[in-house]
């Protein structure tokens, strides 16, 4: 490994965060140790770093895409929730080979950097219908060749790196006596770490060593002037492992905290990234991160196996909400199984979640001050149960997380169907009843913030109010109940009377308008459907 001395990442700019809370607890499984570890961050008091491997923007994201951007969410979530700040980075590859080869094969054919820039839309409004936050910075990889050039010379100097006769400069993988510790595999056994992403690295006849890979890929006559950029060994393009290795140290610096992304990048592309920094002298990532596949009938959802759901087609089917509890709350290295069942479960769990909030939030309503319409911040503020932060902070398991929940949904039903049997006798126990089905309203937005699914705040709110509104929702609720409720005295009226077709059209024309109607001892109950 080199040992050239490097700069203080000072251009970073990281600082300690004002909101320090000490170590985090968070223990996390760690592909390199493979084990679960804690997580003790480095690079200042209160700050977590991490780097995210983000899209190739050549496509129409698929909802599989989207897994490793709602997980990480959710990891972020969590971390700021434990009063962490996070600088969380996830790059964009916007220059590539497919995006060459397909930009070029588009009838009519269009620039490479405006089909980069037409999917990068694309990723950007998916991450953004399913709530996944902005990361804090989203370095493009043309945005960083200066950077990448320098790696590529230091490695250069450094004696891992070479440069061949067709003006491809490789990395040469036994230079690094630590090559493949990643995956934990041994240089002898490995054939070739040629890999999907690196199609058209040619014949690459000028490798020293099959193994090689990469790193700067000389300009071809064949490719477009403008995608190629100059170099003090000739003009080319990065290749994109190297693209991860520059911008993760452009900002956060030679050592970070976590490297994340989908299983599958973990060989060669994480590898090859370790290999590269490490290389350069630098500490790099710590804690290995990598989330399991979206599965269609067991089969990894795939462009090239033609099984892919392309988000902006699910999105007009399916409630964005629906579609982020269906990935977002599976263990972060569980496969998500995606089915017409799962999208229905996910759909039932949605409706009663935040049906339940918008329950409590109808009655709660108090001349605008609504106690269940708390700002995000003071949700957050709220303590969380003691099972609920030892599951998250137990490697991140939502299956513990969602057994939390599920015991706050069901004693807000039990809170909300007394609130809703009626006044009692006392006016304190009434209020009572309305103050703890508040607090549980809130206990229950407070952990599905957490997850990214408050029902409460965007991208969610604006859909759970629709209809009711949200300054005239109490007011209009009220209304309705009116109306229904003197339907229900009439429909008693005529039960008691044994007049059974007056009471049963007085329901049916209830039912017809969307409104359920239950019978309990205290009376006639409804909700809408
Ligand atoms: N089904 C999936 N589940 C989880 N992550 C996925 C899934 N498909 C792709 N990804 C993640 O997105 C990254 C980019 O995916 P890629 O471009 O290979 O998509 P793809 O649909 O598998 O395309 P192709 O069919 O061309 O292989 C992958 O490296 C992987 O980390
Ligand atoms: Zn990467």
């Amino acid at each position: 490994m080199s040992t050239t001395p490097t700069e203080a990442p000072e251009s970073t700019g990281l600082a300690a965060s004002p909101a320090s809370a000490g170590a985090p607890a968070l223990r996390l499984y760690d592909s390199a140790a493979r084990a679960v570890v804690p997580l003790a961050p480095t690079a200042a008091p209160g700050l977590v770093t991490i780097y995210l491997c983000g899209a190739t923007v050549q496509g129409s994201p698929h909802i599989g895409h989207m897994r490793s951007g709602i997980a990480f969410d959710v990891l972020r979530r969590w971390l700021e929730r434990c009063g962490q700040e996070v600088r969380l980075i996830r790059n964009v590859t916007d220059i590539d080979d497919k995006i060459l080869s397909k930009s070029a094969a588009s009838q009519p054919p269009v620039p490479w950097w405006a089909w980069a820039q037409r999917f990068e839309r694309e990723f950007d409004a998916a991450y953004r219908a399913l709530g996944v936050a902005a990361p804090t910075y989203e370095p493009r990889a043309t945005g960083h060749i200066p950077e990448m050039v320098d790696l590529v010379q230091r490695l250069l100097d450094a004696g891992h790196a070479y440069i061949g006769e067709s003006g491809n400069v490789y990395y040469d993988v036994r230079s690094l006596p630590g090559y493949g510790s990643l995956t934990n595999q041994r240089l002898e056994d490995l054939a070739t770490t040629e890999d999907e992403s690196q199609l058209d690295d040619d014949v690459e006849a000028d490798k020293r060593d099959p193994r090689d890979f990469a790193l700067w890929k000389a300009a071809k006559p064949t490719e477009p002037a403008d995608a190629a950029w100059d170099a003090p060994w000739g003009r080319g393009r990065p290749g994109w492992h190297l693209e991860c290795s520059a911008m993760s140290r452009r900002y956060l610096g030679e050592t970070f905290d976590i490297h994340g992304g989908g299983i599958d990048l973990r060989f060669p592309h994480h590898e090859n990234e370790q290999a590269q920094s490490h290389g350069a002298g630098w500490g790099f990532a710590r804690h290995w991160v990598h989330n399991a596949w979206v599965t269609i009938k067991g089969e990894k959802m795939s462009k090239s196996l033609g099984n892919s759901l392309v988000v902006a087609e699910l999105l007009k089917r399916y409630d964005a909400a629906v579609l982020r509890l269906a990935l977002g709350t599976v263990h972060h290295r569980s496969t998500v199984e995606f089915s017409e069942e799962t999208l229905a479960d996910a759909e039932a769990l949605w409706e009663r979640l935040s049906g339940a909030i918008l329950r409590a939030y109808e009655f709660s309503d108090d001349g605008g001050l609504n106690p269940v319409d708390a700002p995000a911040e003071q949700v957050r503020a709220r303590a969380l149960p003691a099972e609920f932060t030892a599951a998250m902070d137990e490697d991140l398991n939502l299956a513990g997380a969602m057994a939390v929940v599920h015991a706050t949904l069901k004693a807000l039903n039990v809170a909300l169907a007394r609130v809703e049997a009626g006044p009692s006798s006392s006016q304190e126990a009434d209020a009572d009843l309305r103050e703890s089905a508040t607090v549980l309203a809130l206990d229950l937005r407070s952990q599905l913030d957490v997850l990214g699914l408050d029902p409460l705040t965007e991208p969610w709110r604006a859909g759970v109010l629709e209809g009711v509104g949200s300054s005239q929702g109490g007011a209009a609720m009220e209304t309705l109940d009116r109306l229904i409720q003197h339907d229900l005295d009439e429909r008693a009226q005529a039960r008691a009377a044994k007049d059974w077709p007056r009471a049963d059209a007085l329901r049916d024309k209830l039912t017809q308008a969307g409104v359920v109607v239950e019978d309990s001892p205290s009376g006639a109950r409804w909700h809408l459907a």
